[in-house]
């Protein structure tokens, strides 16, 4: 008989340590005899990385409206969702995906401002009920996380470049998503040093574990 797949996301702000922590969880799952599946979002297959690319593109002749970079983020999803996570969920393996729809919550939602109700009929049109089993969010002050971002270097690709409270409303969107679904979605302090974050990660996935076996 075939497993079930499990879906788990990791979530949080930028430079908060989503793709370090998604190798760790990866590699805890893997030591645990699971089969794995890393993905991320917007991207996850060839088409959906070219929509990634016009969504974090620089373009100031023709600023990208905020209905039309929802609507990408979905079309994205869509595809993703078809390409590699329904069959590889389907094959009895599981998903690791770095972000997913809380970030369309947090970002579209509480940083650009699109009604949430908006954005949850998208999101049950494109899921048709698919949701996360567990999210790690990743969270910060963030302060730290733009220091992190600034000694890594390199050209800060769209959303990056935002200034004001973008990334404080980001912050506080995933914290009402948090508090909406406490069941799902795990607070991890990300502002600790790499260890013990690993640490806290790995205690939350031994208790999920045993949860679901
Ligand atoms: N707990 C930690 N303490 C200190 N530095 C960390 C910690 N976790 C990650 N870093 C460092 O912070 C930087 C950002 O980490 P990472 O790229 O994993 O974040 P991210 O959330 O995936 O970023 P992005 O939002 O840009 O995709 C990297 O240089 C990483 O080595
Ligand atoms: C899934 C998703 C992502 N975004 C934004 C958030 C980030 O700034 C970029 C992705 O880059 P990163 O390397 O993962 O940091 O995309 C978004 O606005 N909405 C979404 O649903």
């Amino acid at each position: 008989m075939t497993q079930q797949g499990r879906f788990i996301t990791l979530e949080g702000g930028e430079g908060v340590g989503k793709s370090t922590n998604l190798s760790f969880v990866r590699d805890y799952l893997h030591s645990r005899g699971i089969r794995v599946v890393t993905t991320r979002e917007p991207g996850g297959t060839p088409v959906a990385e070219r929509i990634r690319a016009l969504l974090l593109a620089n373009d100031e002749q023709e600023p990208l409206d905020d209905l039309a970079e929802l609507l990408l983020v979905f079309a994205g999803r869509a595809h993703h969702l078809a390409r590699v996570i329904r069959p590889a969920l389907d094959r009895g393996e599981w998903v690791i995906s770095d972000r997913f729809t809380d970030a369309t919550f947090a970002y579209q939602g509480s940083a650009r401002g699109i009604a949430p109700e908006r954005i949850a009929m998208l999101e049950q049109f494109v899921q048709q009920g698919l949701a996360p089993d567990l999210t790690l969010w990743l969270d910060m002050p963030t302060s730290y996380a733009s220091a992190r971002l600034s000694s890594r270097g390199g050209e800060r690709d769209r959303f990056e470049r935002e200034r004001g409270d973008f990334f404080e409303r980001v912050r506080q969107g995933y914290r009402a998503r948090a508090e909406q679904d406490p069941g799902r979605i795990v607070a991890v302090d990300a502002a600790q040093p790499l260890e013990q974050v690993q640490r806290d990660i790995a205690l939350r996935l031994d208790q999920q574990l045993s949860s679901w076996n």
